[in-house]
């Protein structure tokens, strides 16, 4: 029970955004939504007895004992309430916020296992996982709905959680998941092209990434990536610190690759050289950019390098699995142009001349097209062999996903790539038919996922356990 400014005076039992859980007691905020309006379920949420509705729209008819408030954006109307509800949850933590294309659950899943190291007990939100310490949340999306997040964080406050770290979607920003969470930090990765089916434009992809920057207070820190074409832009409005971290351009947390191989990175930071155990370029940014809300949380520099050392690759992303004959399995979430290219690259650098690389990936049905044929073209470019396969058809025909990434491939490399539809048999071709001894599979797109979702439908999979078997 708590009470909040939309219904002054009233004890309200709880908040919520389906009219399926609209219980009496309950505040129902009606969002119009890409599927359906919530607006239309009003009829519904009073016959289940709930009378206290939040809307952008009034309805015609308000029957007797409904109280309904009317609101500009309902969206953020029920971030503000549920910020409220909980008790401001974010305002009890120090809470970093991470935005970009590539790298928010790497950079997440660090700080996380860093703070924890540093001593201190900390609550992770992510694509993978949500974590409150040891204990595992299942998560369904990259950020949580405003509702679920704040009740995410109320818990790590009750926990004695001292640190969060979480990933900002700018599907999160447009919706206004994070309105009314403060801040401690934020941190921007990189922008290059995905959710195209969402944003429609790269510059509304972009707007959404800078409104999270945009909203932070004067207390928090922005630290953004210096070396990306858009990492200022994210500055340019923030009220916040500004800082900046890279490793070509001038900024005040920056770092030198001094060897990138399959070993790991040797970087040197702030003057002191550093092993880490994960692997190629853009692993060094992800770890100077915790390093650097590392020490602008106020952690110690010295103490930071010798945790960092330790930390391991985030579940799913440049995992390496060894087979027979020497083979090597790579499971990578690379499910944009950019993280491929990256990993792909990687690869090259830390390969010897002797080994082959072939690559299986697919592109996600119902998202962004324009990625497909960028992808196809780049995995043929840097592969000695390409498995074109499906990732999550979700409801598109295989086949034509298959189409859209082929058509991508220049005629010059089209004698390098195959089609299989099916990708545990995908997977299979690729290591028992194509690899010799010694060979790189890379299987990119869906890293950590233990599903492949046909037609509506999560079938149990999991690439590493394919991957596994096919090594067999
Ligand atoms: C495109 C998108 O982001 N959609 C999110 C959005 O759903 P929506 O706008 O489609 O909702 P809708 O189904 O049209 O329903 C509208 C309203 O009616 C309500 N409703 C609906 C049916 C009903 O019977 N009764 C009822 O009251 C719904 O609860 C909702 O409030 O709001 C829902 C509730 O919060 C989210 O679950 C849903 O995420 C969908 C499942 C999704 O796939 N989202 C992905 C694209 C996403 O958010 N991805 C980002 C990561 C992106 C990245 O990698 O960077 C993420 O943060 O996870
Ligand atoms: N800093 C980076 N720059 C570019 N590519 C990266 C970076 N970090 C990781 N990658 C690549 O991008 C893939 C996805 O990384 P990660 O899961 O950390 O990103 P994400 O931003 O959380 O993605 P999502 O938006 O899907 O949640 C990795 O598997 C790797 O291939
Ligand atoms: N967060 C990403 C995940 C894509 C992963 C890929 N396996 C796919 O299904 O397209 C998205 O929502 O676009
Ligand atoms: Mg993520």
């Amino acid at each position: 029970m708590a009470q909040i400014t939309l219904f002054p005076g009233i004890e309200v039992e709880n908040l919520c955004f389906d009219s399926r859980k609209a219980t009496s007691g309950a505040v129902f905020f009606a969002i119009p939504g890409t599927q359906v309006d919530g607006h239309s379920f009003l009829t519904q949420v009073y016959e289940q007895g709930c009378q206290h509705w939040v809307v952008e729209k009034m309805p015609e008819l308000i029957p007797a004992g409904v109280t309904c408030v009317q609101v500009a954006d309902s969206n953020a109307a029920l971030a503000e309430a549920a910020a409220e509800f909980y008790d401001h949850p974010s305002k009890k933590l120090k809470l970093v916020g991470i935005t970009g294309t590539n790298g928010k659950t790497t950079t997440v899943t660090l700080l996380f296992e860093l703070f924890k190291r540093l001593g201190h007990r900390c609550g992770l939100i992510s694509t993978v996982v949500n974590k409150i310490e040891d204990k595992i949340i299942p998560s369904t999306h990259t950020t949580p709905d405003a509702l679920s997040l704040n009740a995410l964080l109320a818990d790590m406050v009750s926990a004695g959680c001292s640190h969060a770290f979480m990933e900002v979607s700018s599907h999160a920003v447009v919706q206004k998941r994070i309105h009314g969470v403060q801040f401690s930090g934020a941190i921007f990765s990189n922008i290059t092209r995905d959710h195209l089916d969402f944003h429609e434009t790269f510059d509304e992809y972009i707007k959404a990434k800078k409104g999270f920057f945009d909203a932070l207070p004067a207390s928090a820190f922005a630290l953004t990536n210096v070396d990306d074409k858009r990492g200022m832009v994210m500055l340019q409005n923030t009220a916040a610190k500004k800082y900046g971290f890279g490793l070509l351009n001038a900024a005040d947390f920056k770092a030198k690759i001094i060897s990138n191989g399959v070993g790991g990175l040797q970087l040197e930071i702030d003057h002191q050289q550093v092993h880490a155990q994960l692997i190629g370029t853009f692993n060094a940014y992800n770890l100077l950019g915790i390093y650097g809300a590392a020490l602008l949380l106020g952690e110690e520099s010295h103490e930071v390098l010798i945790q960092i050392s330790a930390l391991k690759t985030a579940p799913g992303r440049f995992e390496q699995l060894a087979g027979s004959n020497h083979k090597m399995g790579i499971v990578d979430y690379a499910h944009t142009p950019d993280a491929l290219e990256n990993v792909l690259k990687t690869i090259q650098t830390i390969k010897d001349k002797s080994q082959r690389v072939i690559t299986v990936v697919g592109c996600g049905g119902n998202r962004d097209t324009g990625k497909r044929p960028i992808m196809a073209e780049l995995a043929a470019k840097y592969s000695d062999c390409v498995v074109l396969t499906s990732d999550n058809p979700r409801k598109e025909d295989p086949e034509v996903i298959l189409d859209q990434m082929e058509a991508g491939v220049p005629a010059t490399l089209k004698s390098k790539v195959h089609r299989v539809a099916d990708r545990k048999e995908g997977i299979f071709f690729a290591v028992q038919q194509l690899a010799g001894a010694g060979d790189i599979i890379l299987v990119a797109g869906k890293g950590h996922e233990n599903y492949q979702e046909i037609n509506g439908v999560k079938y149990d999979f999991d690439d590493k356990l394919v991957l596994g078997e096919a090594f067999s």
